[in-house]
């Protein structure tokens, strides 16, 4: 919308209130998009108001490499976890990759690997797969617990109740390529019983999953294309700002108003919040009147993991002809799981290798320069390659999605504190102010049909209160207690 001119320079805020805009989307990712798919195809007005230049939020994708070299790189989102089977359904992220032809691989996280420690290549994929055994015993116990509403506990507990102690270095490294690279977290952080079923409710048909299948978009237009297609085809100019950064939400039974970091007040019947979990937990957007203390308990009991890749190119390919490698240090996490793109079927002749850290210790190294956390990464690939020169890199690109404003970290994890009441009160709407996101999805937290299935989900609860249909959003808990009072 054009700004009016006549209040520049004025003081007073401008106020552009969108005629027949009813509902403001909050960000642009795929929740946002999704959300604005289900209102238009109900014929409601609305605006995606977003912060950055492109749609897609974490699906995020850069061109890198030397100047004759440039590769597409996923800095976000790269997989579709679980596709379809016969006669079950399908993972919507999968049906749109299929609607908009993008370019993907399946990628094998169960078999194609390579083992390194401190002293080059050495074989402990016996450990590795013990620990994708144990993983699945680690679900069949979390789920008997469910029936018999047994507490969460940590998954670091729920290892031990298996009898899953790693100890040895190539034993945690297993472990940490099974778990940590998964959950973002380590097992003492996360929970034991969301931890199994965010698996089983992507992965596991009998339990209403979608396939074991994963997918790596290798797509040059970007992993984000599909959801940028899907946009073009119903979302008209007039309905989103690009380079529009929200500052304060204010809310009440009758509308919401959103202040931009300009000082433009947008104002409508609804608006649906879609920012990430961390953006929430750090205040980067004030709410008025506050958040009340359900809501925050919520937001704070659960976890924005950070998940970090760093790539890196060279100009050959030294390395594994596997597409991961588990690397064991002596310090748990320390640059431990690598995956070439650099291979078949993928971007071979690329030069690219990318390296993931999670959780506390991808926190330690965004504090760092890019050149502090180059050394650190070279110093471990010259270790897992004794008998090669290994060269600088010609490109290095690090990703810092934690301090970044708009994100805050890569994705929600559970905490074992994180308990049902929780998710119900991250959810539940504040007046005419709607959440969705990933972090809202109790089955799919974290994943990209996670974020779909609940811009969907709040986006026809909206249409039902606009069109005057029964609109009941679950009520929050105002308080989650224990079930068995402390004895003190
Ligand atoms: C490194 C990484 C790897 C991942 N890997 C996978 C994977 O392989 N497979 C998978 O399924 N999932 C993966 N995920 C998770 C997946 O990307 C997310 O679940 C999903 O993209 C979340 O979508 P969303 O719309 O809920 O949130 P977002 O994508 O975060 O969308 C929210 C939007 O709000 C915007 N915004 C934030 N603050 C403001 C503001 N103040 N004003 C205006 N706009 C604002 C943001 O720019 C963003 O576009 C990964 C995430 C990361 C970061």
């Amino acid at each position: 919308l054009p700004r009016p001119a006549s209040t520049a320079g004025s003081g007073a805020p401008l106020v552009r209130k969108a005629p027949n805009t009813q509902v403001l989307i909050l960000g642009g990712g795929v929740t946002g998009i999704i959300a604005a798919r289900t209102l238009a195809a109900q014929g409601i007005d609305f605006l995606v108001v977003e912060a950055r230049d492109e749609l897609g939020g974490r699906m995020r994708s850069a061109t890198f490499g030397a100047p004759n070299r440039r590769q597409t790189v996923e800095l976000g989102a790269n997989w579709i976890h679980g596709t379809q089977e016969e006669g079950h359904p399908a993972n919507p992220i999968y049906e749109l990759a299929l609607k908009h032809t993008l370019k993907t691989v399946e990628s094998d996280a169960h078999a194609s690997i390579k083992t390194y420690d401190a002293n080059g290549a050495v074989d402990y994929l016996d450990l590795v797969h013990n620990a994708m055994d144990a993983y699945t015993q680690f679900t069949i116990a979390a789920g008997a617990r469910l029936p018999e509403n047994l507490v969460d506990l940590t998954a670091r507990a729920g290892y031990a109740l298996i009898g899953q102690k790693p100890k040895t270095l190539h034993e945690i490294a297993s472990e940490y390529f099974v778990f940590d690279f998964t959950d973002g977290q380590s097992p003492e952080q996360s929970s034991f019983l969301a931890s199994a079923w965010g698996c089983n409710f992507t992965y596991n048909v009998d339990q209403g999953g979608f396939s074991e299948e994963d997918l790596l978009s290798i797509d040059e237009r970007g992993f984000k294309y599909l959801i940028q297609a899907e946009a073009a085809e119903f979302l008209k100019p007039s309905q989103v700002h690009l380079q529009t950064t929200v500052a304060t939400i204010g809310y009440s039974d009758s509308g919401v108003s959103v202040t931009l970091t300009d000082g433009t007040v947008l104002t409508a019947e609804y608006a649906i919040c879609t920012f990430s979990l961390g953006v929430l937990q750090n205040d980067d957007v004030q709410f008025h009147p506050p958040l009340p203390e359900w809501k925050v308990e919520a937001i704070h009991s659960m976890i924005m993991a950070p998940y970090t890749k760093i790539f890196l190119q060279f100009p050959q390919k030294f390395w594994f002809d596997t597409e991961f490698a588990v690397y064991a240090d002596s310090e748990r996490g320390r640059y431990p799981i690598w995956q070439s793109l650099d291979i078949d079927g993928f971007l071979p002749g690329s030069g690219v290798i990318f390296v993931t850290v999670t959780g506390d210790f991808s926190k330690r190294i965004e504090a760092m320069t890019d050149a502090q956390v180059q050394s650190e990464v070279m110093q471990v690939l010259r270790a897992m390659f004794p008998s090669v020169a290994v060269p600088e890199p010609t490109a290095f690109l690090f990703p810092r999605w934690f301090s970044d404003p708009l994100y805050r970290g890569s994705y929600s994890t559970w905490a074992p504190s994180f308990v049902p009441q929780h998710v119900i009160n991250l959810g539940a709407p504040l007046g005419n102010l709607w959440f969705a996101g990933e972090a809202t999805s109790e089955k799919y937290f974290g994943y990209l049909h996670g974020a779909y299935f609940e811009g969907e989900a709040a986006a026809s609860q909206v249409v039902r209160c606009i069109k005057g249909q029964q609109c009941n959003p679950q009520p929050p808990i105002l308080y989650a207690r224990n079930a068995f009072p402390y004895n003190l």
